[in-house]
């Protein structure tokens, strides 16, 4: 790559992809003045099916694998990488984009649920590969860091989002199981030579099932397994189902079935199951003859009653309003549209949805619209109690202030399918009874679990190279911040219990003179920070992958108001880039608002930090002058972008993501004008930049005057691009001025 630097610009689903639009031709023009293409890789949900499908297409519909493809990439040391967020689907969302891409030709087979014979079976296992988390597990080749840069900090202080007040006799809590849990169960191994390993379950007959064999282990690999008994399971929702009704709370769930695309949708069902139990159980024959599946939620009941004999589907419908009246109010997502909790798997995600609910005073919406003290189940133990401690915190001591508080950035492992990332094609609903094994080429067993039917059981890896690698990002940072940095690792753990042991070894090969570098468990780890946020202090979290995900969500919302304002960068382990826009998802909710009033209120500050971190990494990487002077010209552009709060405000008629891209392509161009480090760019700049400043009120005029109305962008998951570009580039003022950059 050193000769043709290229940054790779991810396209991707709903709002950052109608945001990259309008973005990505101003990206390109500036980085062509330094020689740098700006180019793209397609790995929405759409693109990911199409490239697993090409035997259906014709042929001037197959796109090529370009999820493969940066994966690949991102193991070697060219990858620079601007990864945006993209849909980890639930199966309600692969269905839908299936038939979207149906409907405009594209002559895909059915997604088939219960695969009968090879062929079904072979097209589901083709599907289920795009499904859940399959983007992030493949390019994340390195451990993460996610911090709010000071400039962003500064804006949050000076611009405090609103937070709701907290009222010590608030009755909202967390609930967690006691035992029967993956936390209670866990086991863990180091394993001593590189092999594989197998698993299998041992009937109660002595019969062995292989569940899988060859799974590839390197030495000093830890892996762990857990079970998450059904029973147990069944038993605590039922206690929490009646509890909540008892308190007067509202019941809601948060699970992460996208990321945990195995396990969670099963616990999510399990629980859909419970509180919808006296409905489902006397129209059992019905529904199964219907295809219904609890998995995917209550919703995938209401999308299947068509096929159902009127007087059936009424029935059943009225069955489920009477059986309301006997369970606790559930947590809508929609009360205008009647969407609960218990919907669709993918639309609570615990990492945005319990900071959604802490911000809201611990309250969710009841089906009157209104917030309302809430029950949060959080099944398994292992993470749940995190946020309790942060409810126990707000009660006593208010809510958080933004204007004063401290940042927890994060330091996370993940490289290499580190932790529960690498747990999809380990984690089975057991058939049967018996003793899941896992047994190494020797036949010593290295771990085992009793097991019964309906429990999940689930394995993960975790390397040693990336562990070293993370524990020298936690000191890096720890020394570059002048910041204390905790390792939440929870010493009843059997598989924390080996990383602190690792942890330990390995902050001895490094200078940590100086430093305050801890290991808590936890909720000792939280409330730590917590104190410490309260007295305006940062403390870095270095965190596991699941602690990652939930407190890179959990503190820039409280801090910022969005994690959208992250800067998020994960050093790749064998040199290379992949710089990640924010640390929240894809934000569905902002396309309906686009659809409806054509107005986007995606903000891009994370796509901004993204690209100043990339185009500085480029000219380390490449010797690229020209790189760096864009990288801090556009360091200088996001300050002003944020001093003068250019983002998109929440409503029609302030700017939205468009009229912020102009913004940043004035100060971007305003900076390149003003600097003296490279004359030829100065030169080439400063026509643009009088020109952007002198029509400033004439393009925000163009961009906002096409609020307010639909607009149609041919698809959801597969819009239409030339549709898509022209919503997105309505100024023609602005569209003139970028390309006169181009041209010269
Ligand atoms: N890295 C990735 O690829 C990730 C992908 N996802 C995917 O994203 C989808 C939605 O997930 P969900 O958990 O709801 O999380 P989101 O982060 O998409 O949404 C949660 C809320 O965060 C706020 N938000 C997030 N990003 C922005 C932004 N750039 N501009 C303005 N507001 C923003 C909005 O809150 P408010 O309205 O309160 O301002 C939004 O409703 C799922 O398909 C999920 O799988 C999720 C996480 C990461
Ligand atoms: O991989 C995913 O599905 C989601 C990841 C996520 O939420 C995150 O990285 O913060
Ligand atoms: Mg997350």
């Amino acid at each position: 790559m050193s000769n043709a630097p290229t940054i790779l610009y991810t396209l991707t689903d709903e709002a950052p992809f109608l945001a990259t639009a309008s973005l990505l031709p101003i990206v390109q023009a500036y980085a062509a003045t330094a020689g740098i293409a700006v180019d793209t890789r397609d790995i929405s949900l759409a693109g990911r099916i199409l490239s697993h499908f090409p035997d259906f297409l014709r042929d001037d519909q197959k796109i090529g694998d370009h999820l493969a493809e940066l994966g690949q990439l991102a193991t070697t040391p060219d990858a620079n990488i601007i990864k945006l967020p993209n849909i980890s689907a639930s199966v309600p969302q692969l269905k839908a984009a299936i038939a979207e891409l149906q409907a405009q030709g594209f002559a895909l087979p059915d997604y088939p649920e219960e695969p009968r014979g090879e062929r079904e079976n072979e097209i589901k296992a083709r599907y289920d590969r795009t499904k859940g988390s399959a983007v992030n597990p493949v390019l994340r080749e390195g451990n993460s860091d996610r911090r709010a840069p000071a400039s962003v900090k500064a804006y949050a202080r000076k611009h405090p989002h609103k937070m709701g007040a907290w009222n010590p006799d608030s009755r909202s809590s967390v609930a967690h199981m006691d035992g029967g849990d993956f936390y209670g169960s866990e086991q863990s191994a180091q394993i001593a030579q590189a092999g594989t390993v197998s698993i299998e379950l041992v009937g109660a007959d002595g019969r062995r099932n292989m569940l899988k064999t060859g799974v590839k282990v390197k030495a000093g690999e830890l892996i762990d397994a857990a079970v998450m008994s059904a029973k147990a399971l069944s038993a605590f929702v039922d206690a929490q189902i009646d509890d909540a009704r008892a308190q007067g709370v509202l019941f809601s769930l948060h699970l992460k079935a996208t990321m945990m695309k195995v396990s969670d949708p099963i616990m999510f069902g399990l629980v859909v199951r419970r509180f919808y139990r006296d409905t489902l159980a006397r129209h059992a024959a019905a529904l199964e003859q219907a295809g219904f599946d609890a998995n995917n939620g209550i919703g995938d009941l209401y999308a299947r009653l068509s096929s159902l004999p009127a007087d059936v589907a009424a029935q059943i419908e009225a069955d489920i309003v009477l059986e309301y009246t006997r369970r606790p109010g559930v947590a809508m997502v929609n009360s205008d549209k009647g969407i609960t909790n218990l919907h669709v798997p993918s639309d609570v995600i615990v990492d945005a949805s319990m900071p959604a609910m802490i911000r809201d005073s611990g309250c969710m919406w009841n089906t009157d619209g209104r917030l309302q003290d809430t029950k949060a189940v959080i099944p398994d133990r292992c993470y749940a109690g995190i946020y309790q401690a942060v409810i126990d915190d707000c009660k006593a001591n208010g809510a958080f202030d933004p204007a004063t508080m401290g940042s927890v950035p994060n330091v996370g492992l993940m490289a290499q399918k580190a932790e529960e990332y690498g747990s999809h094609d380990k984690t089975f609903q057991i058939p049967a009874a018996g003793t899941v094994r896992v047994i190494d080429e020797a036949g010593n067993v290295l771990m085992e679990h009793a097991v019964e039917a309906g429990d999940i059981w689930r394995m993960c890896q975790t390397k040693d190279a990336p562990i070293q690698d993370w524990v020298k990002l936690a000191v890096n940072r720890a020394r570059l911040s002048h910041t204390p940095a905790v390792f939440w690792l929870d010493s009843a753990r059997a598989h924390d219990r080996n990383v602190i042991a690792k942890v330990e070894r390995y902050l001895k090969d490094h200078d940590t003179n100086g430093l305050d570098i801890r290991i808590l468990a936890p909720v000792e780890a939280m409330k730590f920070s917590l104190e410490r946020i309260r007295q305006g202090l940062d403390t870095i979290s270095v965190t596991g992958n699941v602690l990652r995900d939930y407190l890179t969500d959990l503190f820039p919302i409280m801090e910022l108001g969005t994690s959208a304002k992250m800067l998020s960068v994960v050093p790749l382990m064998n040199g290379g880039g992949l710089f990640e826009t924010g640390a929240g998802g894809s934000a569905p909710k902002h396309v309906q608002q686009f659809v409806q009033e054509d107005y986007l209120r995606w903000d891009s500050l994370g796509e901004f930090l993204a690209l100043a971190a990339s185009l500085e990494h480029l000219s380390e990487y490449t010797g690229n002058a020209r790189a760096k002077v864009l990288a801090d010209t556009l360091d200088a552009a996001n300050a002003k972008f944020l001093d003068n709060d250019k983002s998109p405000s929440r409503k029609v008629g302030g700017i939205d993501n468009r009229g912020s891209h102009f913004y940043l392509a004035m100060y971007w161009a305003q900076a390149l004008a003003e600097q003296i480090d490279d004359a030829a760019l100065k030169a080439k700049f400063a026509p643009l930049a009088q020109a952007l400043t002198a029509n400033e009120a004439k393009i925000v005029e163009e961009l906002n005057a096409v609020q307010g109305k639909p607009v149609d962008i041919g698809g959801y998951y597969h819009p239409d691009l030339g549709q898509v570009s022209k919503a997105m580039r309505p100024s023609a003022t602005f569209n003139a001025a970028l390309a006169g950059l181009s041209a010269d």
